[in-house]
């Protein structure tokens, strides 16, 4: 866009500045060959153009110091104007197939292009030059064909344009081999088969080996002709070029027949009606149709052949071809003459005739009414003379000598059968002669030929190393094809690695929540048991009524006491006894009872220290094991305990406690015993008339 803006501001500030009538709009065309051309529209109002100037915003006074070499590209810009029209024209009348026209135009641009010296230029030329070599191909003037062609080469070679000068080279090669310059179309093909070894134009390369093997084949080098073609097969099969591939077949198929390796030339025919009837010119399937019929007939599968023939003559229908059409007359000719059905032979050799008439060729002529000649051999002499005379006379402007000979031929039978030996005799000679002379221009055209298949033999030295290539070509491309697989696989890998990871970390999420859960399960689990644990340790430990520890666990920390003290350590064991509590039960009833041994227990837990055990030790009796204490502070203790009973009131009675103390200091070697020392005080406090604290003593 930038390109196209700064070109059209150019040309309104250059015209202007040489007074010439504004231009109010440039535009880029891009042609085939890549270069650029620019169209113009000039109007004649000066005003207007200002205006338009002034829309455009352009920069009046820039313009006043534009270079010399700006104003050189102007004078381009001109031609490339009358260039793109004449060319538009040119390539209009070439498609029309008006190719006289088309060259004369095509001349007329190369005349321009021809004064130019720029690269751009020499490229278009060498166009120019191949499109003139190209229609005079169309007219089938060879000698021009190759001139236009040689042109075209020089031109690209001035440019040094390789792939241009390969595909040049290929095309001259089929020029110089129309005028019958084998060795030097050889050559030119060699050339370009050389050059297409050196760049990437893979279908250049291709077309190089198709024309390479049909000048072969001109020079009957028929199985290096068929390594060519196979070659440029390999490529279109491989590049599913359809088109490509099926003529290509045909190619092949059309050797083999020559090679008279009818199997595999059906095979190679058969590849065109392999293909969907859409993806082919018809052309290409009819030929393989035609060709077909004709090995069929040949087989003496006549039916066979007839239904090929007949495939292919209507596809010729519908294209419009009637040279093709006598051709196929003359195979359905060919195949009744082989079932000996001469009418019907006779009925399709005279309509391949009629339409050779319609043509005017004399060779379609000749080619119908050798048959016609030979079927009434059979049937009526006097017609297949008239047949054979008329073919004489047509044959005797034909290049080829075979045909006249086979009228000659034809026509000494004739006479012969009708006992008219004189005539015979004549044509006999006549054939003689005509043979002799075959022979020398045969030996004159196998010396050519010779020396064609000399160089052709270099050139098959070229074909193994292409071959070779081709082999590498096609390892680099199973290389390539492993390569891909592997990636693919390595894709496939790497998509598993990635489920998997996915995979596993799903499981993963899944597994730890299933843990958690499991693990909340337990922990909850664990946190019940241990709560009922602890519960059923309370219960185990503890008395529930008054919530002290019972009787059971009070051995236990006597035992501990035991086990951590020895006898001489101090620490003390109290026990109380509620006084006449029997009483209270009696008096007050149980559940008074409860509450006093509630408040009892209440009022004694008040009274020790962290680490000392209360403990109910049995009915209305507690125990008290007081670590750490004299007897003297367990005396105290128990005083104060005593006292608060005795002043307490529990709920609406008032009760007092006796109270037997004992300590470790007095020997006791066991948890019982020292019980038993506890109990003996307190019996001495009840005995000795309640509400009083006694020590243990040994007496
Ligand atoms: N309310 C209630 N009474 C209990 C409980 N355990 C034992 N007793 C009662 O406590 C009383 C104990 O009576 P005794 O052993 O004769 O002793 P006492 O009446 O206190 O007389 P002394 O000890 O000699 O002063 C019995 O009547 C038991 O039934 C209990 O858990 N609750």
């Amino acid at each position: 866009m930038h390109k196209k803006g700064s070109v059209r501001n150019y040309l309104l500030i250059h015209c202007m500045l040489r007074e010439h009538y504004p231009i109010v709009s440039a535009r880029y065309i891009q042609l085939d060959n890549g270069s650029d051309i620019v169209s113009v529209r000039l109007v004649s109002n000066r005003f207007f153009f200002l205006i338009f100037m002034l829309l455009l915003g352009v920069p009046l006074e820039v313009g006043a110091s534009l270079p010399a070499p700006e104003k050189q590209r102007n004078t381009t810009y001109s031609n490339a104007v009358s260039i793109e029209s004449l060319r538009e024209r040119a390539l209009a009348l070439y498609k029309k197939g008006d190719y006289k026209q088309a060259i004369s135009t095509f001349l007329a641009i190369s005349k321009i292009l021809e004064d130019q010296a720029q690269e751009a230029d020499l490229s278009t030329l060498g166009r120019t030059y191949t499109y003139i070599a190209q229609s005079y191909k169309r007219l089938k003037l060879r000698e021009e064909t190759a001139a236009f062609y040689r042109k075209a080469l020089a031109t690209y070679k001035r440019i040094d344009s390789k792939r241009n000068i390969a595909r040049t080279l290929n095309t001259l090669a089929e020029a110089e081999r129309y005028l019958g310059n084998l060795d030097t179309s050889l050559n030119l093909v060699m050339e370009s088969l050389r050059i297409h070894g050196t760049i990437d134009d893979e279908e250049g390369k291709a077309k190089a080996h198709m024309g390479a093997s049909i000048i072969l084949r001109h020079i009957e080098n028929y199985e290096l002709s068929l390594e060519h073609l196979k070659l440029a097969y390999a490529y279109f099969k491989r590049e599913n070029n359809a088109v490509g591939t099926a003529k290509t077949a045909n190619e092949i198929a059309h050797l083999y027949g020559r090679l008279a390796s009818f199997e595999e030339a059906k095979s190679f025919y058969e590849v065109a009606l392999q293909y969907p009837a859409d993806q082919l010119p018809p052309a290409t399937i009819a030929t393989a149709l035609r060709e077909l019929a004709e090995i069929e007939v040949i087989a003496s599968n006549f039916q066979k052949a007839r239904s090929y023939a007949k495939r292919a003559m209507a596809i010729y229908e519908t294209l419009n071809a009637p040279e093709k059409k006598t051709a196929v007359f003359r195979i359905i000719g060919d195949s009744y003459q082989g079932e000996d059905n001469l009418n019907q032979a006779i009925y399709n050799y005279q309509a391949s005739l009629d339409i050779a008439n319609q043509l005017d060729n004399d060779l379609f002529r000749v080619k119908a009414l050798l048959p016609v000649g030979n079927v009434y051999l059979k049937q009526d002499l006097v017609k297949s003379e008239r047949a054979f005379k008329t073919a004489l006379t047509f044959s005797k402007d034909l290049k080829n000598k075979t045909y006249r000979l086979a009228a000659l031929k034809g026509l000494r039978e004739v006479y012969t059968a009708t006992g008219q030996f004189q005539d015979a005799l004549e044509f006999a000679e006549k054939e003689l002669a005509l043979t002799e002379q075959i022979q020398s221009e045969n030996s004159d055209k196998l010396l050519e030929i010779a020396k064609a298949k000399l160089l052709s033999f270099k050139l098959e030295n070229e074909v193994e190393a292409l071959k070779e290539q081709t082999r590498l070509d096609e390892l680099e491309i199973a290389r390539k094809n492993n390569e891909i697989e592997i990636s693919r696989k390595e894709q496939q890998i790497a998509n598993l690695q990635l489920s998997k990871e996915r995979y596993a970390k799903i499981m993963l999420s899944l597994i730890v929540i299933v843990l958690v859960t499991i693990a909340l399960a337990l922990y909850r689990s664990y946190v019940t048991s241990r709560r009922k644990n602890e519960k059923l340790h309370y219960l185990a430990t503890h008395d529930s009524l008054t919530e002290c520890f019972n009787r059971r666990y009070l051995f236990d920390s006597l035992r501990s006491l035991f086990a951590q003290a020895p006898a001489s350590h101090s620490g003390c064991l109290v026990m109380i006894d509620i006084d006449h509590f029997k009483k209270i039960n009696d008096d007050f009833g149980h559940n008074v009872g409860d509450d006093a041994l509630r408040g009892v227990a209440h009022v004694l837990r008040q009274n020790i220290s962290d680490g000392d055990v209360l403990a109910r030790f049995g009915g209305e009796e507690f125990c008290m094991v007081l670590h750490n204490t004299s007897l003297e502070d367990a005396m105290a203790v128990s005083e104060k305990v005593r006292a608060q009973m005795e002043n307490h009131t529990f709920g609406k009675i008032k009760l007092t406690c006796s109270i037997g103390v004992t300590s470790l200091a007095f020997g006791a070697s066991s948890p019982t015993e020292l019980i038993e020392q506890a109990d003996k005080a307190l019996f001495f406090s009840k005995a000795n008339g309640r509400n009083q604290v006694n020590a243990y003593s040994a007496t």
